[in-house]
């Protein structure tokens, strides 16, 4: 008998991956990819633009399909269905102001942490919403519909009412993870009183509706939530993604409600809950800083290599494109400690590296703080690629660091998600059989843990002299 196939496709920030896997047991049998235009505002037309190029002839015996999204991004639609204005991203800050507004006109952050989970950002779609109503009303005033871009793909395909599930629509800052409901309140008071429609909110193993051509679509989720659906992650493993943004997250039984908002209370793909801590600034801190030294990525890879733990003294603050946590939307970077001895390309290079890990090591303590149990990190994204990551990472999370073999995680898990839809099951079919380990990195030492603890400790100082940010107990 032949296989049945299910494809899962991850539409994130920078590009649109496919794998078509076999659906019993998970075994990847064919891969596509197509990047999407820079910047943080994108026409949604251009994703599905990268839909049909990346998914060309690779769908055609395929049963089922599933997208994973980047999360937060603003799909605004008028009664027509046409898109009214290009989706603001999760990466774009302009509504920073907005979401301090909106914080404190509701009660505050705890208020908010408790009745949606999370304290809005500038990432979140409530806080883009607010931003078009008092920026561009006459816009504001056409729109019918949000959507975020995992909705708005999976709409595209089937052609049916739009829909969404519960991951992804834990990172609009209008819909409560815990009660499973939107709060249309939040939304109108965000919205200058409008009230778009929204998708209707789908169960982990449901499908969407099926393509003209018989393909079953299934509910699609956030690509981060996705992630954790590919890795079949178990109590004790905690992600820390490189991709555009760096994520760190895990799976959780009951929701977090982190006033301080470092970390999102976001839901997961299963019914459950994924504390997620997000910054802006990952595997592109590690391209531009190689840019800069007019190196390749595996030149900038052996320079950082070369210099020592800790690179002579160096302290590089990547907020390159503002930061989200910390939220400060509108840093810039800062390199501190500069001298004439140590001011060499291998130690800019490290201390990009050590920088850009440092504030993931943060995540990893305001994770570990709202109850997720960090036994082992699994590293994942294009920035797991980076040899001088796989070295320093060890050190600076203090716990085991394991890289999955390289695949395209979100989009493995968009196909597992289909495969359950397809397969009308209970649970989702276990391909653990296919999870192998590409790299299981030695256990940090006491020493190099104490070396990873110093370099965080300086990261947390210059961080609190230049910005302020003051620490919170989780980093002692
Ligand atoms: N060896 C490497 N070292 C550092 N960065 C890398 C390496 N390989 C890929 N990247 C970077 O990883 C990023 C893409 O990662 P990915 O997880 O696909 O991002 P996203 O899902 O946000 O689109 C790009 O910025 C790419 O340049
Ligand atoms: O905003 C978040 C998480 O809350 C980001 O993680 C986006 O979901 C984009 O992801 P990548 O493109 O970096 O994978």
């Amino acid at each position: 008998m032949t296989a049945e196939l299910v494809a899962g496709i991850d539409s994130s920030t920078q590009s649109t991956k496919v794998v078509v896997c076999d659906a019993e047991t998970g075994e990847i049998v064919r891969t596509g990819r197509a990047p999407h235009p820079d910047g943080t505002e994108v026409h949604p037309d251009a994703w599905w633009e990268a839909f049909g190029e990346a998914t060309k002839g690779l769908l055609d015996d395929v049963k089922a399909i599933g997208v994973g999204g980047q999360q937060h991004g603003m799909v605004t639609l008028d009664e027509n269905n046409d898109v009214v204005r290009p989706a603001l991203l999760w990466n774009d800050t302009r509504s920073a102001q907005a979401a301090l507004d909106l914080v404190d006109e509701l009660g505050g952050p705890s208020v908010w942490a408790k009745s949606v989970g999370s304290v809005p950002v500038a990432s979140f779609t409530v806080t883009k919403l607010r931003w078009l109503a008092e920026n561009e009303p006459r816009l504001a005033d056409r729109v019918a519909r949000v959507l975020l871009p995992h909705d708005w793909l999976t709409w595209k395909l089937t052609g049916g009412d739009p829909v969404t599930d519960r991951g992804d629509a834990s990172g609009t800052g209008y819909f409560s993870p815990s009660d499973n409901a939107y709060r249309l309140d939040v939304l109108s008071h965000a919205f200058g009183g409008r009230t778009p429609e929204l998708p209707t909110v789908l169960g982990p193993a449901d499908a969407a509706g099926h393509t003209p051509d018989g393909v079953l679509v299934s509910a699609g989720t956030g690509d981060n939530m996705a992630a954790a659906l590919g890795l079949e992650l178990r109590p004790g493993d905690v992600v820390v993604s490189l991709g555009t943004s760096g994520t760190v997250f895990g799976v959780a039984e009951t929701g977090a409600a982190d006033a301080s908002g470092e970390v999102a209370g976001f839901a997961d793909a299963t019914g459950r809950f994924l504390p997620l801590a997000c910054t802006l600034n990952a595997a592109r801190v590690l391209t531009a800083t190689a840019a800069m030294l007019g190196a390749t990525l595996s030149e900038f890879d052996r320079l950082a290599l070369t210099a020592e733990p800790g690179a002579g003294g160096l302290t590089f603050l990547p907020y390159l494109d503002g930061e989200r946590t910390p939220n400060l939307p509108g840093a810039t970077g800062s390199l501190a400690g500069l001298t004439r001895e140590n001011m060499t390309p291998a130690n800019l290079a490290r201390s990009a590296v050590e920088g850009m890990l440092c504030g993931l090591a943060a995540g990893l303590d305001a994770v570990r703080a709202h109850g997720l149990d960090v036994q082992r990190v699994l590293l994942i994204g294009g920035g797991a690629q980076s040899r001088a990551v796989c070295a320093v990472a060890p050190l600076v999370f203090g716990v085991p660091v394991q890289l999955p073999e390289v695949a395209e995680y979100v989009a493995l898990g968009a196909a597992r998600q289909a495969a359950w839809a397809l397969a009308s099951s209970a649970e989702p079919p276990s391909w653990q059989e296919n999870q192998k380990l590409r790299l299981e990195l030695d256990e940090p030492t006491e020493a190099q843990r104490a070396e990873g603890h110093r370099i965080q400790q300086r990261h947390l100082e210059a961080r609190e002299a230049a910005y302020g940010v003051r620490r919170n107990l989780g980093e002692d």
